[in-house]
Formats: structure tokens, sequence, C-alpha cells
């Protein structure tokens, strides 16, 4: 499985309905008063935890979201129906940030000339004679037309030309500092409002008065909202797989589950994390991540580790790999220091989390050296499984381990036992 950490999107809300222009028609009556609805209040972009997406993937896939807009008021008062909410689904434990506005002039959007219409027409300036002729001149054509509750048909639904994306955009967005965190969906079905929806213009039965019959005019719908969102996904992994480069983490995970994540033999082969699910006959499962491999200095931003020490924070346990290359029958412990040693300098409750020691690629071991090691290990009265990922050997006491730190505990049971540190 393709895992995708981070996306950035814009998300736009949708306009609101334009008030409606229309006057009530009686016999004998040649022009009643006016009768103009509301116009519908614009869609919501609604982000939403989806328990069933692991990945950001799709985010990447599109650019831009935009609610629709509220439908225009007609006459008889009746009011324009209010546009549905867009929703966004996202993984649980995706934390969406606020990136800073890029000015919506670029967009050619028509949003600040229609907000001076607004606030125009709301002002009610009724001695304005082109605003007078204007709304006049409409109001005649449609009446010609036979449609004369409703001069919001021209519009497309939310009044937008198609929107696309402006050049440097992408500079603009990497440049952005430290954004602001606005929500972290950490709960399956959590809804965060990313963008409310404008408010739907009054229709022009608001706007009669003793010196102002006949108003012919309504107010347009408010525009909707935009703003530039971050999505950043922290796996929400039971089980961690943290080692130095090359100690065969991407190998134990490929063994153990469908992930299929790149191999090879030399350092930082995994770039982004992997994610591979193990199922036991319960159907309980447990989601693993390959996180690519640390090394000294991973605290301070070396290597790629920095960068994806945060998605440890989340895990229950660590299951800490290290090449049987590197641990010497007096130097398995050393081994498991160096990276130890980073996710303490990291966070040090990151160092507390319980961790499955596992020393890997046994089979380049001869008998003799693995009893040593073994050995050694004992005599310190601590914890540390050997396997070798690569021919299987040991890998199903490192499976019974995980199970064992980090399965939920089912109804009835006890929570799961500490892991021997
Ligand atoms: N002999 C032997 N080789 C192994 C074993 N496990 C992994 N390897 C080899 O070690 C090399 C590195 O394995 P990976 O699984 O890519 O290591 P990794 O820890 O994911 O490395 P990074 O992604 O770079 O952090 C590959 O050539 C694997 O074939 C093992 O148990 N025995
Ligand atoms: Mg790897």
């Amino acid at each position: 499985m393709r895992f995708v950490d981070e996306a950035w999107i814009v998300v736009r809300s949708g306009k609101g309905g334009r008030g409606a222009v229309s006057f009530r028609r009686e016999k004998f009556i040649p022009r009643g008063g006016p009768d103009g609805g509301d116009g519908g209040k614009g869609g919501d972009v609604v982000f939403r935890a989806d328990p069933d997406l692991l990945t950001l993937y799709d985010l990447r896939l599109r650019r831009i979201y935009e609610a629709k807009g509220g439908d225009g008021g007609k006459g008889r008062q009746k009011h324009g129906k209010a546009a549905e909410d867009l929703i966004i689904d996202v993984p649980v434990g995706t934390e969406l940030y606020e990136l800073p506005a890029l000015g919506t002039e670029t967009y050619g959007r028509p949003e600040a000339a229609e907000l001076a219409e607004a606030e125009h027409l709301s002002g009610a300036r009724e001695s304005d004679a082109v605003e007078e002729w204007e709304a006049a001149e409409a109001y005649a054509e449609a009446e010609e037309l036979g449609e004369a509750e409703n001069l919001d048909d021209a519009e497309t639904p939310d009044g937008l030309p198609a929107p696309s994306e402006p050049e440097g955009f992408g500079e603009a967005v990497e440049e952005a500092g430290d954004p602001e965190l606005l929500v972290d969906l950490t709960e399956p079905g959590q809804t965060y409002v990313a963008c409310k929806g404008g408010r739907g213009g009054k229709g022009n039965l608001h706007f009669a008065s003793s010196t102002m019959r006949t108003p012919r005019f309504a107010q347009p719908g408010e525009s909707g909202e935009e703003r530039r969102i971050r999505l950043v996904l922290k796996v929400l992994a039971d089980v961690g797989i943290i080692g130095l480069p090359n100690a065969g983490k991407s190998t134990f995970i490929a063994a153990v589950s469908r992930a299929r994540p790149k191999i090879a033999a030399y350092p930082f082969t995994t770039l982004t994390p992997n994610l591979g699910v193990i199922e036991d006959d319960y159907g309980t499962r447990l989601v693993l991540a390959d996180i690519p491999g640390l090394i000294e200095g991973a605290h301070l931003g070396h290597g790629l580790g920095h960068r994806f020490l945060r998605h440890v924070e989340r895990t229950r346990v660590l299951l800490h790999v290290v090449s049987a290359e590197d641990a010497s029958p007096e130097g398995v412990f050393e081994a498991f220091g160096v990276v130890d040693e980073e996710l303490r300098r990291f966070d040090p409750a990151l160092a507390e989390r319980p961790q499955i020691r596992v020393v890997n690629k046994i089979d380049l071991l001869t008998p003799e050296d693995l009893a040593e090691r073994q050995a050694a290990v004992a005599a310190t009265g601590q914890t540390v499984l050997f396997m070798s990922a690569k021919t299987g050997q040991g890998v199903d006491a490192v499976l019974e381990a995980l199970w064992q730190a980090a399965a939920p505990a089912r109804p009835g049971q006890s929570a799961p036992a500490p892991v021997a540190e």
C-alpha cells in the first residue's frame, strides 16, 4: 500500500443564493408589493475522519474543493434551497493546518466586486440612479420572459468561473512558515467545518419602506470563504518499526503482511512509512508502520528520520530492529542504543514507549555466533528476540510478542501484559 502522509488543498464554501426581485401580481392591481424571497445558504466545507481510509493519497490527486452555492430566492416569498455541505473524508489521525492566504485576486474571482455590490445594495441607496436603472432594466427583461420572480438564472450555480491554480501557488505554499493547527481528527466520525457557506441574500420584500414601495433590487448572496489547508497524517499504527537503515524493517513487514515496500541492500531505501496490517483468527487487526531508517542525528534533522519520528509518537509499541551485522556478542545493547538515544532526544516520552527488541539477519551468523549472542543477552536478564526476516526463522515469536504487547484488549480479557524491557 502506498502511504502518503502530507497533502495541501484549497477549500471553498459555497456562495449564498441571490435574493429575488419580484412583485405580487394580482388582478386589477397593476403593481403589487415586493415578494422576492431570500437566497439559500451556500454549502459548508466539512472534513470528516473516516476509519476506513489509511492514506491522504486521494487528496493529492485533486487540489481544489468547492461546495455548491445556495439557490436563488423566488417570487411569492419563496426562499432558495440551501446547498449541501461538501464532505471531505480523511483518515483518522489527520491534522489540519491553516496555510497563509495567497490573495484571492490571483484567482480572478469576482469576489471583491460582488462584495462591494452587496454592501451597496444592502445600504439600499435608492437615490443612486444608475442602480435603479439597472435594476429596472433587469426587472423589465425578466418580466418580458415571464420569470420576474427570479433574476438569478443567468448565474452558474455558484456564480463563479471554474477555478484554476495561479502561477507560483506551489512555491508559496512551500514557503509558508509554521502553519497554525486547526484540528486533530483523532476520533472516527469526528468532523470539522473548515469553511462556512455564504448566507443567502435578502429578497426585495425586505427592502420595502414607506418611501420605497417597489424596491427593484435584492441582495446578492454572501461570498463563500476560502482557506488553504495542509493535511498531515500521523499514522495511527499500533506498532512502529524502527531501527538503523538497512536493518531489515521493510523485509519484516513484507514477510508478515501484504505490504510490499521496496527492499534493497542500501540505506534509506524506505522514504515514506509503509503500513502493513496483520490479523488474528478473531479478526483483530494490528497496523504496523515501517518507518524509514533512523540514524544518529535524526533528532537534529539529519537523514530522513526526523520527519518521520512524529509517526512513531502515536504507536503503542515499538519494534526495534538491528542487524546481526551491527550486534557483536558484547555489543548487542549498544546496537539498540544508537536509535534509543535519537528517540530520547526527540522526545523523552518516546524513549519510554514499550519496545520489542529484535536482532535480525541471524541467517548470517553461525549457530555458535548466534548462541553466543543469545547467552550474552540472557546474562543481562533482558529480553531480545532473534530472527531472520529473510528465512522466517524466529519471525513467529516476534509476531507473538507483538500481539502480546499491542493487541487491544478484547471484551472479557484483561489488558495486554506489559512488555519486558
Ligand atoms: N541475510 C539477510 N538479509 C536480510 C534480512 N532482512 C533483510 N535483509 C536484507 O537487508 C537489506 C535491507 O533490508 P530492508 O528491509 O530494505 O531494510 P530497512 O531496514 O527497511 O532499510 P531502510 O529502508 O533503508 O531503513 C536488503 O538487502 C534485505 O534483503 C535477513 O533476515 N537476512
Ligand atoms: Mg525500509
